[in-house]
């Protein structure tokens, strides 16, 4: 057995390739359009996840939009997402930069909680050892939950 994917399912596709590519820094390996169920499926993976998402496709992010409006409630059970990252304050800086409210904020050089468009948490953790603390993350409160 080995891991796959996580789909989530998303409200608004654009702005959801926005937040989980542009700002999060996820790629689009494919997409599947799918007319009789009303529904697109598209699979991302992270920027070092995409030789063995191709060859296995694994691991991936699997965003569901579905044609019809619905509304998505519930769910907090789930917890997160979790992603290294080569700059957790670069990452948190493109993220803030592009709206997106830093939950936790890196004051540790280490971890941080944004949430996707959808409420969907998610974890970015600094590969290797924690950076030194640097403003302005250092002094930076908590915003809500994640
Ligand atoms: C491609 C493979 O990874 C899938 O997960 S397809 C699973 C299938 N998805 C859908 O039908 C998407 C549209 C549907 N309206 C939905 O919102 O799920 C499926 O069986 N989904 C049910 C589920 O609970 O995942
Ligand atoms: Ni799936």
């Amino acid at each position: 057995m080995r891991y796959l994917h996580t789909m989530v399912r998303v409200t608004d596709l654009d702005v959801s390739l926005r937040f989980w590519c542009d700002l999060l820094g996820l790629r689009e390996v494919r997409r599947m359009e799918n007319e009789a169920g009303r529904f697109t499926l598209v699979f991302l993976a992270a920027p070092k996840d995409l030789d063995r998402s191709a060859a296995e496709r694994s691991p991936e992010v699997e965003l569901t939009y579905n044609w019809d409006p619905e509304v998505y409630t519930g769910g907090r059970n789930f917890g997160h997402l979790a992603y290294k990252v080569d700059d957790i304050y670069a990452a948190c800086q493109r993220l803030a930069d592009g709206g997106v409210t830093i939950n936790r904020p890196p004051r540790d050089g280490r971890m941080a909680f944004v949430r996707s468009p959808d409420g969907i948490s998610i974890e970015l953790l600094q590969e290797g050892e924690p950076q030194a603390p640097a403003e302005p993350w250092a002094s930076m409160p908590n915003t809500g939950t994640w």
